[in-house]
């Protein structure tokens, strides 16, 4: 096992993004909430864009995992398309870089393979699979990633609105036939919820909206006092 994954068991992944349209957008306010996390035990960070993720490794050496999100040419959302981003977000200080590997954006099983490869002994990282189902993690896994994650679970055209809560089904299936350790990330919205993914299996766990967006985390609040 590569050492930055060894050093990710069972730790809590802080996602530290805003888009774009954000008030927090940007590398300043990127790295104070990697340093927050920090403080607050997170063994890991997740950040988009070789800025942030710079910002981010000025002020911890905590493993990031980089990931550089982008449109297809079909307007969806792509993550680390390819060679050339993923080196972006390593030279940045990225220890790991993430990819999606859903199959209507990588249908080539040597293309990814070959994808991951080059990631793994050019830049000398190691590669976490981002997939939206159990059949994707497969692949991902048989292609050579590191890590696979439900990241994209509901996010994709075959998972799109399926669920509302964490797919902590999609964990347990993924670890019990992955052969390699499993990331559960998308839609944890308690330290609960966080718990029984690492119950159904997970070996780290990945947090964003619920602990980095304090718009999401306000509107719960007002909602609730409806
Ligand atoms: C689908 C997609 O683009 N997910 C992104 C991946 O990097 C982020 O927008 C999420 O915030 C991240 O996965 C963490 O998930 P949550 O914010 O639900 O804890």
């Amino acid at each position: 096992m590569h050492p930055t994954v060894a050093k990710l068991q069972h730790k809590l992944i802080v996602s530290c993004q805003a888009r774009a349209d954000t008030p927090l957008h940007g590398p300043r306010f990127m790295a104070a909430m990697a340093e927050a996390a920090e403080r607050g035990g997170a063994g890991g960070i997740r950040a988009n864009g070789a800025e942030d993720i710079r910002a981010i490794r000025a002020v911890t050496q905590l493993p990031i995992i980089g990931i550089d999100k982008r449109l297809d040419p079909q307007g969806n959302v792509i993550i680390t398309p390819d060679l050339e981003s993923a080196r972006r977000v390593v030279e940045a200080g990225a220890d790991l870089v993430a990819l999606s590997c859903a199959f209507y954006q990588r249908p080539s099983l040597p293309e990814l393979h070959t994808l991951i490869r080059e990631i793994q002994d050019e830049l000398g990282v190691p590669v976490m699979a981002d997939c939206s189902t159990l059949e994707e993690g497969l692949w991902a896994a048989e292609a050579g990633a590191d890590l696979v994650a439900s990241t994209l679970s509901g996010y994709t055209p075959a998972t799109q609105g399926l669920h509302q809560g964490p797919d902590l089904e999609l964990v347990a299936d993924l670890a019990r036939q992955a052969r390699v350790p499993v990331v559960a990330e998308g839609r944890i919205w308690t330290p609960q919820e966080a718990r029984a993914a690492l119950e159904a299996g997970a070996y780290a766990v990945v947090v964003g909206t619920a602990i980095t967006n304090p718009t999401e985390i306000t509107r719960r609040f007002v909602e609730a006092l409806l």
